[in-house]
This record gives structure tokens, C-alpha cells and sequence, in this order.
């Protein structure tokens, strides 16, 4: 599976954890940034990483900035995209298996590396149970027109 990742300067640290327990797990990646903890705009980084999934590039995009709100919410800004703010793996699972989340995001200055690990790889290794929800996620994309 291929997996774009994206983050700002307060997600910095946490994106560069998650990028070497993705290649460590054989996972393919795609960073679309940023690269150092030089002051950035979230909206960019989110952009982008939502848009190569969009695009097809890649299955599923991860993204991180201090909160993981703002990102999340530029992510969720790109049609196609469900962008789930997860803190905790139950959360990942639900939004796996209810609303078949496309991108995780996480706060980098909220949780730390041990919870993450566990949150991406929920997130990761979780398959849509389909069936009601299948029809609720078809609403959601009906909003984006
Ligand atoms: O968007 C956010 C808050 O919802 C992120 O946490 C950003 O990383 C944060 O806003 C960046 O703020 P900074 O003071 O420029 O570091």
C-alpha cells in the first residue's frame, strides 16, 4: 500500500516517525512535505498529501501538524477526501470500519510516538464493514456534488 503523508513545522517530528514506521513495516510513501521545521502553511502540506489520493497515486495519506485540526480540515477540503482527526485506535477503527477514512490525521503536539504507531497501524490494517454504511458515505459524497 502506498501512503502520502504531509505535515507542517508542529508536525514535523511526528510525520518523520510515521514515515519510518511506514518504510519499516513495508509500507510505500509519498511525502509531499514539509522537510524541516522551518515555519509553513498547513493548507499546503494537506493539500497536497490529500490530492495524491485523490488522484489515485496513493490508497491512503496521513497528516500532521501541531493540532491535526487545521490540516485535517484543508485535507477534507479536496473532493474524495474523509479525513479523520484521530487521538486515540478506537477512532481509527470506527472511522475505518463506518466511514471508510481515506486520511488519518493526528496532532503531533498532542499524543505521543508509542500512541501513534498504534493509530496508524489501526488505521492502516482496517477494512469498511460496507452495507449501511456504504450508503452513509455515498451521502457524504453527494454533498461534494
Ligand atoms: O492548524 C493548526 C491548529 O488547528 C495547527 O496546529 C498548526 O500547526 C498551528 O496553527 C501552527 O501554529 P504556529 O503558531 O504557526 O506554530
Amino acid at each position: 500500500m502506498k501512503v502520502s503523508l504531509g505535515c507542517d513545522h508542529g508536525g514535523f517530528a511526528m510525520k518523520e516517525h510515521v514515515k519510518g514506521w511506514l518504510e519499516s513495516h513495508g509500507y510505500e510513501v509519498q511525502d509531499c512535505g514539509c522537510y524541516s521545521t522551518e515555519s509553513v502553511d498547513y493548507p499546503v502540506y494537506g493539500r497536497a498529501a490529500a490530492e495524491a489520493v485523490a488522484s489515485g497515486a496513493c490508497e491512503r495519506g496521513i497528516v500532521v501538524c501541531t493540532t491535526g485540526i487545521g490540516i485535517s480540515i484543508a485535507a477534507n477540503k479536496v473532493k474524495g477526501i474523509r479525513c479523520a482527526l484521530c487521538s486515540e485506535p478506537l477512532s481509527a477503527e470506527m472511522t475505518r470500519r463506518h466511514n471508510n477514512a481515506n486520511m488519518l490525521a493526528m496532532g503531533g503536539g498532542m499524543i505521543g510516538a508509542n500512541m501513534a504507531d498504534r493509530i496508524v497501524e489501526t488505521f492502516l490494517t482496517t477494512e469498511f464493514e460496507g452495507g449501511r454504511h456504504e450508503r452513509r458515505v455515498n451521502l457524504i459524497s453527494d454533498i461534494e456534488g
